[in-house]
């Protein structure tokens, strides 16, 4: 009997700090059509004219601070999380780590699974809620890659696991820790995508931002609505540790060109909060399972500089879940029950 294949694959990080490796990096994150979801010459004017020539540079300086001896924070948990579920999986599995976007790539890591004659492959997307820019692009490159092969085994996509109770609980008891200081009010920044994304992935055609409020309670209508699974994520947390409404706020970060994205924007909410006198902001940002250029540099540095700019005093970021020996367990559940 073979191994059973299990395929971890997280968003990507550039192979370096350096101006041409964050251009190579942005051009083939944002070259993906379920990303910059616009016609293709449209996109390739943007991504190739603007943003990868203009971005670049400035990409690479935030990089250069995020950066670590041992390399791209993403990057190294995702080694340390494969390494620690193969120990916990046992002789029976086969993990390989994969980014979507630059290396270890999905290509590299499946035909591994391929040559070591694995008698199945589940795929699990390092992402806890369903987005099509995120866990859709990694499913479809995968089938795109196995539709090729002569013999295909049995495979399995993890959808999202937004819900999960272990990984719910890490997210909480990391945040149980900074709670015996004094917090004016807590945040759940997620990352956002466009508002047109969540409008093309309505299955029902006549939610997502056509009732009120459309997506603050996940039902069958928007069951695969990132919006939806991102407020269900923020929603158990809070119960966790025993928040009333009153006591936290949603909202959605990372927000990229002029387009409308999912809102309340994480800066105007900095901004509302910092208006009312609100001084200690504690954050969680429950869209990522390991901390990386969007929480340590964004929450941590740029919105930290921003409130304080408004009156406000401190951002403190609440750790994502990185190696932590309980997420290990979770994920574990994830990959098994799943
Ligand atoms: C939670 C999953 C993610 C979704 C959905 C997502 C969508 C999305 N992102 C951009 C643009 C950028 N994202 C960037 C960084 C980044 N994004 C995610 C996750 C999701 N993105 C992660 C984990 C990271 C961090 C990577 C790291 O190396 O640490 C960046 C690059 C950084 C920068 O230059 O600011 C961009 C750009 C779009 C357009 C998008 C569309 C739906
Ligand atoms: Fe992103
Ligand atoms: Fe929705």
């Amino acid at each position: 009997m073979g191994k059973k294949g299990i395929l971890l694959v997280n968003l990507g990080t550039p192979d370096s700090p350096s101006t041409a490796d964050v251009r190579k990096y942005l051009g083939q994150f944002l070259m993906d059509e379920r990303v910059i979801d616009i016609n293709a010459v449209g996109r390739t004017l943007l991504v190739k004219g603007i943003i990868v020539p203009f971005r670049g540079p400035k990409s690479a300086k935030i990089y250069k601070e995020i950066w670590t001896k041992e390399g791209s924070p993403l990057l190294i948990y995702g080694h340390k999380v494969r390494d620690e579920i193969e120990k916990k999986l046992g002789n029976d599995y086969q993990v390989e780590l994969a980014m979507r976007y630059q290396s270890p790539s999905i290509e590299d890591a499946i035909e591994r699974l391929k040559q070591d004659k694995v008698d199945s492959i589940k795929v699990v997307p390092l992402f806890p809620q369903y987005a099509s820019a995120s866990t859709g692009s990694v499913h479809q490159l995968v089938m795109e890659i196995v539709s090729k092969w002569q013999a295909i085994p049995p495979i399995n996509f993890v959808s999202s696991y937004y819900d999960h109770p272990g990984m719910i609980k890490v997210f909480a008891d990391n945040a149980r820790k900074y709670l015996d200081q004094k917090w004016d009010h807590i945040l759940f920044s997620f990352h956002g995508i466009p508002q047109r994304q969540m409008r093309k992935a309505d299955v029902s055609g006549q939610h997502c931002l056509k009732v009120n409020d459309c997506c603050a309670t996940l039902t069958e209508n928007n069951k695969f609505c990132y919006s939806a699974q991102c407020h269900h994520t923020a929603q158990l947390i809070a119960k966790d540790l025993a928040l009333t409404p009153q006591d936290y706020t949603l909202c959605f970060q990372s927000r990229l060109g002029n387009d409308p994205w999912m809102k309340p924007y994480t800066s105007d909410i900095l901004k509302e909060l910092a208006d009312k006198g609100v001084k200690r902001i504690l954050v969680l940002c429950p869209a990522f399972v390991a901390d990386c250029l969007e929480t340590l540099y964004e929450i941590s540095e740029e919105y930290q500089e921003e409130f304080e700019e408004l009156g406000g005093e401190k951002v403190q970021l609440v750790e994502s879940l990185n190696d932590n020996p309980a997420w290990i367990d979770a994920l574990e559940d994830i990959i098994l029950n799943k």
